[in-house]
């Protein structure tokens, strides 16, 4: 049977991993027994784990949901740029629980590799033996393997306690060309190791010394290579290309014993690679245990690594050649507001109407520029009638624009498209996605606001998880059509039973702003304009004229 795919189903997916040549049992094993199937399971010689026996013996619903596991074999970087700490980072990202046996600790940062400690092998062993024999592993991966003892000890465990699959990443050498395991534990490699593995992931050097000094310098060396890799025993290959030179695309060769897949994806330019191949292979790892065939696997976790090292490729952290890169793909954007939202930010709310724009022939760019300049604190993105591949790239464009000045930006209704531009939350009204969904959707760092008018809808914005709430309209106005008002009465109302911070919404100008301001409560914030800003020709002039008019009344009233 050919496996393509992601397979949801585990018990199709494990049809993939064929019985491994010397493993006990591969029976593709229910995810959760229930209590009544104890009996079949033992009947079948499936041993439970002593966690599941337990539950079941106490009458325990021991239906519960199993996590994907991973446990990776493999040594400590205290740079935590590879080794380990990106194995559990990267099973993190992917969703997967991961278990770690350490072989080796080494003091490590950008520079190098300044010294390695290794785990006496009856130590690795008592590890693998907590691990293996309680905790259902999926996936064993492996990383630095320092000594032959260890990987003897590696292989009883895995004989003793099978597993689905076995990622092998032969770490051999760092890339900052320091030795990472003994040059002996080669043959032990080549006449064991390789022959456990699922899939073998050497980078270039790792294949030439697996090969016996082989020069690597072609993508057509690197299929040669793969090919002889596969006659020494593992199911797949997977030669990585990430050393090649610059002029190259990150090209890394699949075989199979079958077929060739050559996986190639944009070089991106950084220095930040360290622990690419760990994160690699344990992202593998990740989807398999998850019930990926194995080309889906690989295909998924390179497409990880290059998104990964897209969204760090500039961050700084050491001074060495080498840094590591953010596996949870946050650090490119440390301007946003970082679930620091504050209420303050609502000050001087300016929300953009594009036919305002379209009659000044004004590009959506130069008007929230223009808005910012004028003393504009916070922009929300209104289109109502974009086509969204236009709206996603506007807001990434006016992004780019208000990150410099630490102005957040807001996109009206559309979730997709906040996510798409990663702009720095959503406002939503009542007959929108609820608050509720939207703060699943964006996670706990975006801003979302509510359009309330009654203290009701000011508490329901509050129990979602919403960061401020928008009341009005507190006069009429032309931008938005049949808008009920709810006057400077409703607004006080809902500003004293709302817990979030309010802007108020609605006709609001420059001779209303002040009496608007004027009501209150403390955590009246601001007032949010449309026309007052954008309907003229001069944005910046007409917000700079607003702006001042408001921080004097603010200071006058303190
Ligand atoms: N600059 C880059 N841009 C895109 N992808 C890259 C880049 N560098 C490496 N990769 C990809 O990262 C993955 C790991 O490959 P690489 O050859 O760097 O492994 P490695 O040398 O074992 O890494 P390390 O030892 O630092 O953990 C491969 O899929 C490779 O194509
Ligand atoms: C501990 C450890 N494992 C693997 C690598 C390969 O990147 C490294 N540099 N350090
Ligand atoms: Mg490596």
């Amino acid at each position: 049977m050919a496996c393509s795919g992601l397979l949801s189903n585990s018990f199709i997916a494990n049809k993939c991993f064929r019985p491994r040549r010397h493993h006990k049992l591969a029976v593709p094993y229910p995810r959760s027994f229930s209590s009544s199937r104890v009996h079949l399971a033992q009947n079948l010689g499936i041993s439970m784990s002593m966690e599941e026996n337990g539950a079941a013996k106490q009458g325990l619903d021991v239906s519960r949901k199993k996590l994907p596991h991973v446990l990776t074999v493999a040594g400590s970087d205290s740079g935590a740029g590879a080794g380990i700490q990106a194995d559990l980072k990267a099973c993190a990202a992917r969703g997967v629980y991961c278990s770690t046996v350490i072989t080796a600790v080494t003091a490590q940062n950008t520079v190098g590799v300044q010294g390695v400690n290794i785990v006496p092998d009856e130590f690795v062993a008592q590890q693998l033996k907590s691990v293996l024999s309680d905790m259902e592993v999926d996936v064993v991966k492996t990383g630095m393997l320092p000594s032959i003892e260890i990987v003897r000890v590696l292989q009883q465990s895995l004989k003793e306690f099978p597993v689905r699959a076995v990622v092998v990443d032969p770490v051999m050498v760092s890339t900052s060309g320091d030795v990472l395991a003994d040059p002996s534990i080669l043959a032990r490699f080549r006449e064991e190791l390789l022959m456990m593995a699922d899939i073998v992931t050497p980078n270039l050097k790792e294949t030439s010394t697996l090969l016996g000094g082989m020069r690597l310098e072609t993508v057509d060396d690197m299929r040669r290579a793969a090919k002889l890799l596969h006659s020494m025993g593992p199911r797949s290959v997977l030669v990585k290309g990430g050393d090649l030179p610059e002029s190259f695309d990150a090209v890394d060769v699949f075989f199979d014993g079958e077929e060739y897949h050559e996986l190639h994806s944009p070089r991106v330019k950084t220095r930040n690679t360290h622990g690419t191949g760990c994160t690699l292979a344990s992202c593998i790892a990740a989807e398999l245990a998850k019930g990926s065939s194995m080309l889906s696997a690989v295909k998924l976790a390179k497409r990880y690594v290059e998104t990964a090292l897209e969204y760090s490729k500039d961050i700084i952290l050491g001074n060495g050649a080498q840094g590591p890169f953010d596996h949870f793909l946050r650090l490119k954007h440390n301007t946003s507001t970082g679930g620091t939202f504050s209420g303050n930010e609502l000050f001087l709310y300016a929300v953009t109407d594009s036919g305002m724009n379209e009659k000044w022939e004004r590009p959506m760019e130069v008007a929230v520029k223009e808005a910012i300049e004028g003393g504009a604190t916070i922009i929300q993105l209104r289109e109502k009638d974009a086509e969204t591949r236009k709206f996603i790239e506007t807001a990434k464009a006016c992004l780019k624009i208000c990150h410099p000045y630490k102005v957040p930006l807001l996109i009206n209704d559309r979730i997709d498209v906040a996510l798409a531009s990663d702009a720095d939350g959503v406002h939503v009204g009542q007959s929108d996605m609820p608050a509720r969904v939207a703060r699943i959707l964006l996670g706990p760092d975006k801003v979302i606001g509510v359009s309330c008018k009654t203290v009701e809808q000011a508490h329901q914005a509050w129990l979602d998880g919403a960061d401020y709430i928008g009341c009005g309209g507190v006069y009429p106005t032309s931008t938005k059509a049949n808008n009920s008002t709810v006057g400077l009465d409703g607004l006080k109302t809902v500003c004293l039973a709302s817990k979030l911070p309010v802007v108020a919404i609605g006709g609001i100008n420059a001779s209303n702003a002040i009496t608007v301001l004027g009501i209150g409560p403390p955590n009246l914030k601001g007032v949010a304009v449309v026309s007052t800003v954008f309907a003229r020709s001069s944005v910046v002039g007409e917000t700079r004229k607003l702006h001042s008019m408001l921080t004097e009344a603010v200071l006058k009233a303190n």
